[in-house]
């Protein structure tokens, strides 16, 4: 016998749900590819925990922080490598664009550390040819997926998990869903389409391989 009183359509008669797109990215594990050495996990927490952690914003739930590329490039020697080797040559790859690492130091690639309940970034487009990510953490109790959103508005998700990379045209909008607590750490890298067509670097943020 039917509820005659439900105002609700049975489930059979919805409009099936949309399927969900995939991640406009290109996904290489790196764990996989045997390419991380041995504690890299610790070397990273260690560096979340350093003095040159810089604090760009904070609430009384959350905070947001960056250790910059100068600081990364000589903690993490192994990333660094990657970056300009293996990492990048993926990252042309992948996208079908032959892709440079950028030019000033402080900004090739940055630790980001998002903490606390509520930690995450808002819709944005970054502004180079190429974004990399490296994800040091699993992603945290429901949150801090890296979403993507289309021009027609529909989302995709990647979740993070320890020594995954993506990569994907910075020009995508993308966004870190709220973390539910914890501590979410990742590293995005810059990628450019030339040595010239990038912002110069000056002074100590110059650097030569
Ligand atoms: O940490 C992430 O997953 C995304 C970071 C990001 O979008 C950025 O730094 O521009
Ligand atoms: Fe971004």
């Amino acid at each position: 016998m039917t509820d005659a009183r439900s105002p609700e359509p049975s489930i059979a008669a919805r409009e099936p749900a949309e399927p969900a797109s995939p991640p406009p990215c290109h996904l290489l594990d790196l764990v996989a590819e045997g390419l991380l050495p041995a504690g890299w996990e610790e070397t990273v927490a260690a560096l979340a925990d350093a003095p040159e952690c810089l604090t760009l914003s904070r609430t009384d739930q959350w905070s947001f922080s960056v250790v910059q590329g100068d600081v990364v490039c000589d903690r993490l020697g192994w990333l660094w490598e990657l970056y300009h080797g293996v990492l990048r040559d993926f990252a042309t790859r992948a996208c079908s664009r032959p892709v440079v690492a950028a030019a000033r130091l402080r900004s090739t690639m940055t630790l980001n550390i998002l903490s606390g309940p509520g930690a995450s970034s808002d819709w944005h487009r970054d502004n180079n040819a190429v974004t990399g990510l490296f994800f040091a953490t699993a992603r945290t109790d429901g949150g801090g997926d890296l979403l993507f959103r289309d021009a027609a508005g529909r989302e995709s998700a990647v979740t993070p998990r320890p020594g995954l990379f993506v990569c994907f045209p910075g020009a995508i909008e993308h966004r870190v869903a709220p973390i539910a607590d914890g501590r979410r750490l990742s590293l995005p890298m810059v990628y450019h389409d030339s040595t010239a067509d990038q912002p110069p670097a000056y002074g100590d943020d110059v650097y030569v391989l």
